[in-house]
């Protein structure tokens, strides 16, 4: 069985990738393509390039694959003829539903909604869910400045807004975190502060952007300096609060469990309680963006669940994993009128189908539990060659199977990461110097033992 085990047969990209990717150069830049894959041959945990390299995927699509490839309960809906009017007849889903809407939301959805929140909307991908949960949290804070329910569309407003001016269109903040990554689009990309590359030559919203904790690891050796700095950003949360309160009051705060792009960078659930206390002390919305947390890869449903907040949030934003962009929100947040969250496809209603299936597969297999097991086993294999490569490897970082590892030292990073394919093992990169895994919640100890034995081999090679 060709998936059992990597098998590498030329340089990645290799050489039928390589033609595929001047062609399509011919059409679009293609700066950021790895490499061409068989999505026929693919199968689980083992992604097949056009090369018929047989590769271990720790990356799934940037993390976006839950059960991996070519599942074949998944494969089997596609079969099925009252599917196949769902995949094709794509509704404006906000105005002509399918008449198995509610049902299907109530199956996929609302079988695993964040606790505390039973109130959901689709939308496309992360970017455009954040989008339209900060337009939310714009709407909900001028609700509650006006005291009444529904929006005044009185002259000045309805003249000053088409104008983009004040007061119709109001000077409001999202504050956000230095290393974020909420999406590019040009709202989401005002919060969005991991690469430079990302925000080159976008206007950007004046918004406060605090700093996320910088934890040092181990981290039982750093309990002190680490309590510290998680104090210092949250006084400076707050510090940012008061002074943008004249010039573009904070309607929302927006957060990542575990800072993804920017590097996996995590905090304590202490930090996350008390940013939770601080939204509500200054009555501001308190959104967690689980795009790339979410769909029981850090061995909770959704991460945030591991912060054992008393209340909940007031939006959770979702993609990737799940199939279908959107966002849970609570009851205050919920919007009073139509057409003001709103776009033609609102996400794709045969997504959910895959996501109800997948539901089912992750709650029967219990592969929520699976990815805490595998992931701790992976982080005990990730510490135990620390041990042997004191002076390569340090810093490894995880709740899950969502887990990271520093290798320090110039361009070390990218050789190792580079090598492992070579051996036929794809992992993620993020911030300067880690590399990152997104496995499939089939990952299983056996998987880890391949990865931990080739990242030795690459360890070795440095
Ligand atoms: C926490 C979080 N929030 C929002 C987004 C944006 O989601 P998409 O628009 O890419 O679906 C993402 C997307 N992740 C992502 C990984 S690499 C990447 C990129 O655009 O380079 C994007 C995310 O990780």
């Amino acid at each position: 069985d060709k998936y059992t085990r990597p098998a590498v047969k030329t340089e990645i990209p290799g050489p039928k990738s390589k033609e595929l990717a001047a062609r399509t150069d011919s059409i679009q830049n293609t700066g950021a393509l790895s490499f061409f894959c068989d999505f026929e041959q693919s199968k689980g945990n083992y992604l097949v390039d056009a090369d018929e390299n047989v590769l271990l995927d720790c990356f799934q699509q940037i993390s976006s694959l839950p059960l991996g490839y070519n599942n074949q309960e998944l494969l089997d809906l596609c079969k099925n003829d009252h599917f196949q009017a769902t995949l094709l007849n794509r509704p404006a889903l906000g105005t002509f539903p399918g008449l198995g809407f509610p049902q299907l939301v109530e199956d996929s959805l609302l079988r695993v909604p964040p606790p505390g929140l039973n109130q959901v909307i689709t939308m496309a991908c992360g970017s455009c869910s954040n989008e339209n949960a900060y337009k939310a949290i714009f709407m909900w804070y001028m609700k509650k400045k006006r005291g009444q329910e529904m929006p005044v569309l009185d002259d000045l407003a309805y003249e000053t807004c088409m104008k983009n001016q004040v007061p119709g269109s109001p000077k409001l903040s999202i504050l956000s975190f230095d290393g974020a990554f909420h999406g590019r689009t040009l709202g989401t990309l005002s919060t969005t502060h991991s690469k430079p590359i990302h925000k080159l030559d976008i206007p950007a919203f004046d918004w406060p952007i605090a700093p996320f904790p910088r934890l040092k690891y181990p981290l039982e050796v750093h309990e002190s300096e680490n309590a510290a700095e998680e104090a210092r950003c949250l006084e400076i949360v707050e510090d940012l609060i008061n002074e943008w309160n004249t010039k573009a009051p904070v309607a929302g705060i927006v957060i990542e469990p575990i800072q993804a792009e920017g590097g996996d960078n995590h905090a304590s659930c202490e930090f996350f309680r008390k940013l939770r206390d601080i939204a509500l002390k200054y009555d501001i919305a308190f959104q967690v963006d689980e795009v790339q947390t979410g769909m029981a890869i850090t061995g909770k449903w959704w991460a945030h669940e591991h912060w054992g907040l008393e209340t909940p949030p007031d939006i959770v934003s979702f993609a990737k994993k799940m199939f279908v962009g959107g966002f849970y929100f609570s009851d205050a947040i919920r919007w009073n009128m139509g057409y003001r969250i709103y776009n033609t496809w609102m996400g794709e209603p045969s997504k959910l189908h895959f996501l109800k299936k997948t539901i089912e597969i992750v709650n029967s297999q219990n592969l929520v539990n699976q990815a805490q097991l595998t992931g701790d086993y992976l982080m005990k294999g990730l510490k135990e060659l620390e041990s042997a490569y004191p002076a390569l490897l340090n810093s490894s970082r995880g709740q899950g199977l969502f887990c990271a590892t520093s290798i320090s030292g110039d361009g070390a990073r990218d050789k190792v990461s580079k090598d492992l394919l070579n051996q036929g093992v794809l992992v993620g990169s993020c911030g300067n110097e880690s590399i990152r895994f997104r496995p499939s919640l089939l990952f299983s100890p056996a998987h880890v033992d391949i990865v931990l034995d080739k990242l030795n081999v690459a360890l070795n090679n440095v």
